[in-house]
């Protein structure tokens, strides 16, 4: 089965972007998983699919698909390159789009710079709002932050845990180059204290300005920037006392604006602004299986 595709990459998280607007989507998830892998199909950290809204108060409805194959609730950098395909692909002629996500309803919007300034809507921190805690864990409260001690790469981690709709693990480092990413991040990731998983996020203070993140991703490793997981390493930080209500997040493939007011108290939302663009464009041959699991192939 042949399908169109377009390569977008913002801050280098890079997608496949599918135009569902017209037709129904039906991959399994292997054929996803072929879609996402950089040696058998095209090569995405992320896979979107762009729908027809399903409510009146929405322009579109958008899904988000891992490396791994699995569905998620959020992406950051994917709300900005949906957001400037369907415009570049005239879908819309709205530069502000309100589109449904299966955590809510996100408004990101083109700035005239190019980039795109995206409301992520509200972050998460209460124990009983973050669903995807393992229930009766104890934790430890620290000034006005929630500090979690977790075990992970063999070493006692401290995190804020964030949710921006999808799940957050959040440290502080000294030096993101030092930062035991691929053996922390994984283990993190899959450890019983997530049964649906998390994203690990290990962040540098810089200034109460700027910041470095490297992100491992759930579903999809280190990849070169995150954006949710930008929005939740900075607010986290913002929490800590470490940052004002900007942060510039430095990723290892481009940079993210996160704005943040939460002084008054009041629940508010985030707002993540960063680059977005359209790399190519293709057809590929999907094939009936996709990409089998790891492993189930080999003689
Ligand atoms: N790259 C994304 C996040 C994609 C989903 C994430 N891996 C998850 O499983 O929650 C972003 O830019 O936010």
């Amino acid at each position: 089965m042949k399908i169109h595709f377009t390569k977008m990459q913002g801050a280098g998280n890079d997608f496949v972007v599918l135009d569902c607007t017209r037709s129904a989507f039906h991959l399994n998830a292997d054929q996803i998983r072929f879609l996402g892998d950089r040696h058998m199909g095209v090569g995405a950290d992320q896979i979107l699919v762009v729908e027809k809204a399903s409510r009146p108060d929405t322009d579109f409805r958008y899904r988000i698909f891992n490396q791994d194959g699995g569905e998620v609730e959020q992406c950051g950098n994917g709300a900005r390159c949906f957001a400037k395909f369907v415009f570049e692909k005239g879908l819309t002629d709205k530069r502000s789009i309100r589109v449904e996500t299966m955590k809510g309803v996100i408004e990101p919007r083109l700035c005239d710079d190019g980039r795109v300034r995206v409301n992520m809507g509200l972050p998460r921190f209460e124990p009983e709002e973050l669903p995807f805690l393992c229930q009766g864990v104890s934790h430890l409260s620290r000034g006005t932050d929630t500090l979690w001690e977790v075990r992970a790469g063999g070493q006692d981690c401290w995190v804020s845990l964030v949710s921006m709709g999808n799940p957050h693990a959040v440290m502080v480092v000294g030096d993101v180059d030092e930062a035991r990413v691929s053996e922390i991040g994984p283990d993190l990731e899959n450890s019983p204290l997530f049964p649906r998983r998390v994203n690990v996020g290990f962040l540098q203070p810089l200034s109460r300005s700027s910041a470095r993140l490297r992100v491992w991703e759930r579903g999809a490793g280190e990849t070169l920037a995150c954006g949710t997981g930008a929005c939740a390493a900075a607010v986290a930080g913002m929490r800590r006392g470490l940052f004002d209500s900007a942060v510039e997040i430095q990723a290892r493939g481009g940079r993210l604006l996160i704005e943040w007011q939460a002084a008054d108290g009041e629940p508010r939302p985030v707002y993540l602004t960063g680059p977005a663009a359209i790399v190519f464009e293709g057809e590929v041959d999907i094939p009936e299986g996709g990409l089998p699991a790891k492993g189930a192939n080999h003689v």
